[in-house]
């Protein structure tokens, strides 16, 4: 596996000078003549990543209201992962990553802190709930959500015993062939930019100690388990698997 990939800011408005200090990352006037060279970069009153035009693959954006308009009510398996439609959870979103998963949590109810380690992916992240938060569907559920970039180990040692969440829920990197071309493209982007979570076995055993009723992991469904430890109840359907850590039942 090569070694992830270091992105540089394309010089598109005035905000790309404080974006490229505030991500300690180097900007540029012109797209980059390699390959697999990422660009961050505002287009359209988004930030996106991606390659240079002439790849023609579109850049990679936080888009919560697609995230709306694909959501399949009441078949997710993710909502009977963490605990059910009546459950109201508070969740620690350990991997956020572009907070599609958060984004579906926030939408059955559940109030949602995501961690996400990785500067870029965290700037993306803010951006689409910044958006998020001026839309008329979504603003009610991204006012559910709450971001901190750091990493989720340091973040869960850190809690008060009372401000321990419900569940902690956990979708690291892994090696996945995803069906849909979108999936590809984001898990691309992924791999080149973070690289595998080669410490999520260690998050696992913390999320363990400091979830009240429950730790949720997403895996491809033939993946082994996370950390070798074996789950006591798994979902799974043809693209994804969930592995439930059940710690104390929910109250009724
Ligand atoms: C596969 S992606 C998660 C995708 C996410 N579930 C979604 O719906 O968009 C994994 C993300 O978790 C982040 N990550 C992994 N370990 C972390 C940790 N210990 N703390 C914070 N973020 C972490 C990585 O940087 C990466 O962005």
């Amino acid at each position: 596996m090569s070694a992830p990939s270091v992105p540089l800011v394309l010089n598109t408005t005035s905000a790309s000078v404080e974006l490229a200090r505030s991500l300690g990352l180097r900007l540029v006037d012109e797209w980059s003549e390699q390959p697999d060279q990422l660009h961050v970069f505002f287009d359209e009153g988004r930030l996106v990543i991606g390659l240079a035009p002439h790849n023609r693959e579109n850049p990679v954006a936080v888009d919560f209201e697609l995230s709306l308009r694909n959501r399949h009510p009441g078949k997710e398996l993710l909502l009977k992962a963490v605990g059910g439609s009546r459950n109201r959870a508070t969740v620690l979103d350990a991997t956020a990553g572009l907070g599609r998963d958060s984004f579906l949590m926030a939408s059955y109810g559940c109030t949602v802190t995501m961690c996400e380690r990785m500067p870029v992916v965290a700037a993306l992240l803010a951006d689409g709930l910044r958006r998020a938060g001026r839309s008329y569907d979504c603003a009610e559920i991204a006012s559910r959500m709450d971001l901190r970039q750091e990493n989720a180990a340091a973040y869960l040692a850190g809690l008060a015993e009372a401000d321990c969440p419900d569940v902690v829920y956990l979708d690291p990197m892994f090696p996945v062939s995803g069906k849909s071309a979108l999936v590809k493209k984001e898990m691309r982007l992924f791999h080149s930019l973070v690289g595998l979570d080669e410490d999520s076995g260690v998050l696992l055993d913390l999320a363990l100690q400091r979830a009240r009723h429950r730790v949720v992991v997403k895996r491809p469904p033939k993946a082994p388990y996370l950390g070798e430890r074996k789950p006591q109840l798994s979902i799974a359907g043809k693209a994804v698997r969930f592995d439930i850590y059940p710690l104390k039942a929910f109250a009724k």
